[in-house]
């Protein structure tokens, strides 16, 4: 219902209230109708399903885990400001993005080796997005190759997040062919130049399995094959080489989003990779607002970390967000359920961004107002 076109979202049917149809078991959050997701729930049935390592490589930070703890909270140090007696009755969630339509503001997140947590893999991810209307943002560091990704649901929106290689020639190589598979968008993970020490990883001895496959990758290591320092003048150039509009994700700082979009970037992604990097960094929710005064209206600017519900999303854009992803809440759905688990995790966040838009009288996702919220107290 959520991503349908223009069709008006409607309390009492599209959200479960009073007469509406019961598909599935409520009981069970992999398989409950989209507004009784249950993300927590969700979280510790992939835990449970996952061998250890594996669980706790997605799972966790770098150093203290202060930025993965504080990133959900920080979302909520803001409050709704509902708008009543407005005789809103439905809301459009579909919105654009760098030109690419899709039905939903909640795209997911590039995420590695998305085959150790599900056989459906990165090609479960792009018929969930299909399927769910929603943009997919496929990693370098996929377990299975980019021209593959992008040849499943290819009429769907997709971008490519590129880390840079230790070989010149692969890094531009993986470029160009990202542009030739019909990938949207190159987005430059800016927030890597070396990888965060992730104390998880050290304690569990985590390690790729040999048989994973390599995806884009050109050797067994994936993590030791990234040298991933880049500067500004690669958005120009990597803009040139790819055909593709650039996206620089990990972005905190305003000053640092204003020269991104000086030199050429289309749009900026604040992050903070999933408290996976810097620590503690700032929150997402409070460098959001600094970075959206910063670049105005010369790019779109989006968000990840932390997003665990409908309004969650609803205050990021209305700090100013063109769209959000979720990076974790995909995850669990795929090891829970393949591309169905994460269709479902994006339908049901849809379909809680919907529920809040209606409560708080806000009927456009593209035009959500900054006054729509308000710092706690
Ligand atoms: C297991 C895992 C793997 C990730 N792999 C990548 C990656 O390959 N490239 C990238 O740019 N970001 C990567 N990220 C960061 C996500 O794109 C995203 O910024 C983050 O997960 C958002 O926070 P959330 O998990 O709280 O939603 C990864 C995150 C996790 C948890
Ligand atoms: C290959 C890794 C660097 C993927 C990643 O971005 C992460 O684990 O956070």
């Amino acid at each position: 219902m959520a991503t349908a076109d223009d069709a008006p979202t409607v309390p009492g049917q599209a959200l479960g209230g009073p007469g509406a149809p019961r598909q599935r078991r409520e009981s069970d959050p992999a398989t409950a109708a989209p507004e009784h997701l249950d993300l927590a729930a969700l979280e510790a049935e992939a835990a449970a399903l996952l061998p250890p390592a594996v669980a706790d490589f997605y799972a966790g930070g770098a150093e203290s885990e202060t930025t993965l703890a504080e990133a959900p909270a920080a979302w909520r140090t803001w409050r709704l400001r509902p708008r009543v007696l407005t005789g809103l009755s439905a809301v459009r969630l579909r919105t654009s993005l760098l030109g690419s339509d899709v039905a939903t503001p909640i795209g997911i997140a590039p995420w590695a080796y998305q085959a150790l947590a599900h056989p459906d893999g990165e090609r479960g991810s792009a018929r969930a997005a299909a399927a769910s209307g929603a943009l997919l943002t496929v990693s370098t560091s996929a377990s299975a190759p980019l021209a593959e990704v992008a040849a499943t649901e290819p009429g769907a929106p997709k971008w490519f997040q590129l880390y840079r290689q230790h070989s010149p020639a692969h890094t531009d190589d993986l470029a160009r062919r990202a542009g030739q598979a019909g990938y949207r968008a190159l987005v430059l993970t800016v927030d890597l130049p070396v990888l965060g020490r992730r104390l998880r990883d050290v304690a569990s001895g985590f390690a790729l399995p040999a048989d994973l496959p390599p995806g884009n990758l050109p050797t067994e290591s994936a993590v030791e094959a990234e040298s991933p320092v880049w500067t500004v003048d690669d958005i120009a150039r990597f803009g040139d080489l790819s055909g593709l509009p650039v996206v620089t994700k990990g972005v905190l700082r305003g000053d640092d989003a204003a020269r991104c979009v000086q030199a050429g970037a289309a749009a900026v992604w604040v992050s903070t990779h999933g408290g996976r990097q810097a620590d503690p960094a700032v929150a997402s929710a409070h460098a959001l607002p600094e970075v959206v005064d910063a670049v105005g209206d010369d790019a779109e600017v989006y968000v990840d970390g932390g997003l665990r519900s409908g309004s969650d999303v609803f205050t990021a854009l209305a700090l100013g967000a063109d769209a959000v992803f979720v990076g974790r809440p995909a995850i669990w759905g795929l090891a829970t359920g393949g591309a169905d688990g994460v269709s479902r995790v994006l339908d049901g966040l849809t379909a809680q961004l919907a529920h809040t838009m209606l409560l708080c009288g806000v009927p456009d996702v593209r035009s959500v107002p900054r006054d729509a919220v308000t710092p706690a107290r």
